[in-house]
């Protein structure tokens, strides 16, 4: 199990991780989420012992990472991919850590194989692609089959074959007792991975709760109605009691509305529906409105930015706040 007690990083003015507290269970995975700069990775490596909090703790089965002997057979992360010695094969950057952690040697061909590396094992690091990167962090993480594996992103430059793969691997690893903790900004995969959500933004803890418990919380369902009476169709709901608010393209949505009812009182009513659809919130949704007020860092609304824009509402605010690349960061 991971402990945190109200951890606290600041570096500078910044406060990159406010009194964070929670627990991250073994023998489920949990998934950790927030937006760009939420301070997910610097709380990772607060646990990996790489940054030294500014208050507060935090443990690994009631241990200091610092208190761990030999710490790749307790914990086994994937931070980032890329730190890797670009001139070092595959094997030897296995080998390197296994021997610093009096791991065997067979241990290193174990999880070249469980990686699906075994064929590149002697090419060196500087010829990887991202999804080969991420593959052999992954290997150097399950080298001391530790009881407690962290995962940042794990999913990054993976193709659907190695997502499928990495989701399998973890669901394996939590349903064998261990602790899994992962971050991704990808909340459909979260869904299909992760039974608990630790979401934090700004450095505090937005949610700590069950996946079911999220799911229940925050997916808002709603049925979709298009009709060429629109006069009619809100007497009719506004008789039977209903409310509906009005959806994309003159469409009207009711929420919570129950499908054969709606249709029987458009039929009652002799109203000619040319929709009748439900709707369902995505978790994607969920997940934007509950870290809404944390996002720190805006994009545009992803069209291209041209010069000389037509409307100035979407290019000003791209414009106005003077970023590079999309990312801009506000205090
Ligand atoms: N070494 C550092 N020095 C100064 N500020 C830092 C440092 N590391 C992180 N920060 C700041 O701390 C905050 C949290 O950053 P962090 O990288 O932990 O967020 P994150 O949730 O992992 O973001 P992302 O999803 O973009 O990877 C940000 O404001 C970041 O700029």
């Amino acid at each position: 199990m991971i402990e945190l007690h109200e951890l606290t990083k600041r570096y500078g003015d910044t406060l990159a991780v406010d009194r964070l507290s929670f627990q991250v269970p073994r023998g489920q995975v949990t998934g950790f989420l927030g937006p760009n700069g939420a301070g997910k990775s610097t709380t990772m490596r607060m646990i990996l012992g790489l940054d030294r909090p500014t208050a507060g703790r935090v443990t690994l089965d009631g241990r200091h990472y610092g208190e761990l002997n030999e710490p790749l057979r307790y914990i086994g992360a994937l931070l980032e991919a890329k730190a890797v010695h670009p001139g070092r094969t595959a094997y030897d950057h296995l080998l390197w850590l296994a021997q610093s952690n009096r791991l065997p040697r067979t241990r290193v061909d174990e999880v070249l194989e469980a990686v699906g590396l075994t064929s590149v094992a002697r090419k060196r690091a500087r010829g990887f692609s991202l999804g080969m990167g991420q593959r052999l962090g992954i290997a150097s993480a399950l080298l001391g089959d530790p009881e407690i594996l962290m995962f940042d992103e794990p999913v990054n430059g993976l193709d659907p074959e190695g997502i499928l793969w990495i989701r399998n691997l973890m669901k394996g690893l939590a349903a064998a007792g261990r602790t899994v903790f992962v971050s991704s900004h990808l909340m459909s995969e979260m869904a299909l991975t992760a039974e608990h959500l630790v979401v934090i933004g700004r450095g505090r803890l937005l949610a700590d709760l069950s996946m079911a418990e999220f799911i229940k919380q925050n997916s808002r369902s709603a049925v979709r109605i298009r009709t060429p009476q629109p006069e009619q169709l809100l007497d009719a709901l506004r008789t039977a009691g209903l409310r509906a608010d009005p959806g994309p393209d003159g469409t009207y949505e009711v929420e919570d509305g129950d499908l054969a009812s709606l249709g029987d009182l458009a039929a009652e009513h002799r109203i000619t529906l040319h929709e009748l659809s439900p709707q369902q919130a995505s978790l994607e949704e969920a997940f934007m409105q509950m870290t809404a007020d944390s996002v720190q860092y805006h994009a545009g609304d992803g069209r291209p930015a041209v010069a000389a824009a037509p409307e100035p509402a979407w290019g000003s605010s791209w414009q106005a706040r003077g970023t590079t690349n999309g990312k801009q960061k506000e205090n």
